[in-house]
């Protein structure tokens, strides 16, 4: 894995509104923030208080055998618990009452009331935990769209995955190493859908995944008190150092309805993303009328036509090319039908 070039997420110490929003966030790049006012959830949200707090609240989980989740096996189960038991659980290494095995890793990702409908919001599933996280004010109320316990057991690691909100990962308690790639590397990620098929990020297997060398590695730890700035569209994959408990708010960056009304988990393409990857389907689909050699003849022009329209990092094409490229036939294929 030497090859693969790794690069520090910067930290910016003591930032204000103003500056997040003139030096950080136009860059959509991803920024570790210290020094924020999380409020009084840093000193206060010890285990025992967060079971005290938190009481019968059932809450689902995510249980597996093995500390690394993996969604491609599904080697891990959806299980129900009460809030404070969940809790205690996460936070030891081995447990008396368990359900797969006595040393099994437990993940927190709360949800909205109405699991389907409603996004998840602290201040409505743990109105009392919420009074002691502050938000970083840094984008107008009526772009909210989620704040998502993620409480995990140490050692647990979640698959690199996209979202679509704008995103402020607040670390409250342990740590937690986060790596994260540019929505630019997606083609070296092996994608299926938001996630990331490439498990093991740190020892991939290079004979099924060659291409993953090629993707820049962003890499960084949250103490506690951090805030990890993540970008929509930036891939990202976590790693508790400890039994951690973090806060992430997610916002919209684009107008309310560029977003899938129905999309409680805030992971949902755009709509007219899902469109146009849906017209694509249905482009392949026609190009199954020719034989092979023609579909692999058209495939390659229809890659060609996206690399040229779509890619910023294939701008270097000729103000020629780009000319005949608009008047050309061929380019009926991006236009609205
Ligand atoms: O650290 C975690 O629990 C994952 C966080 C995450 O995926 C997110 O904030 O979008
Ligand atoms: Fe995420």
């Amino acid at each position: 894995m030497e090859l693969q070039e790794t690069v520090t997420v910067p930290t910016f110490t003591d930032l204000d509104e103003d500056a997040f929003l003139r030096d950080i966030y136009p860059q959509r790049r991803p920024a570790v923030l210290r020094g924020m006012d999380l409020g009084p959830c840093l000193e206060k949200w010890t285990a025992e208080y967060l079971t005290e707090k938190g009481g019968d609240k059932e809450v689902k989980i995510h249980v597996s055998t093995v500390p690394q989740m993996d969604f491609l096996h599904k080697n891990f189960a959806y299980k129900t618990l009460p809030f404070k038991e969940f809790v205690k659980r996460a936070s030891e290494k081995t447990h008396c009452d368990y359900f797969l095995c006595k040393d099994e890793s437990y993940y927190l990702r709360s949800l909205g009331e109405d699991v389907r409908k409603e996004p998840a919001d602290l201040s409505k599933q743990f109105p009392d935990l919420a009074a002691d996280f502050h938000i970083p004010e840094f984008f107008a109320p009526d772009q909210f769209f989620s704040s998502v316990f993620r409480i995990s057991s140490c050692g647990l690691q979640l698959w690199t995955h996209y979202d679509v909100m704008d995103n402020l990962l607040a670390q409250v308690t342990g740590t937690k190493r986060v790596v994260l790639y540019s929505p630019q590397d997606a083609l070296h990620l092996y994608l299926s859908g938001d996630k990331s098929e490439v498990l093991d990020i740190d020892s991939p297997d290079l004979t099924r995944f060659p291409e993953f060398v090629k993707a820049k590695r962003y890499e960084c730890v949250l103490e506690p008190g951090d805030v990890l700035f993540i970008p929509a569209l930036w891939f990202h994959n976590t790693l508790a150092l400890h039994f951690g408990v973090g806060v992430n708010v997610f916002w919209r960056h684009l107008p309310a309805d560029s977003y899938d009304k129905k999309d409680p988990y805030g992971n949902k393409d755009p709509v007219a993303a899902a469109r146009a990857l849906q017209a694509l389907e249905r482009a392949l689909h026609t190009l199954d009328e020719l034989p092979a050699d023609y579909r692999d003849f058209y495939g390659r022009r229809m890659i060609q036509r996206i690399q040229k329209r779509t890619c910023s990092d294939s701008q270097s094409t000729t103000s020629t090319q780009q000319d005949s490229d608009r008047t050309s036939p061929s380019n009926h294929f991006t236009k609205p039908g």
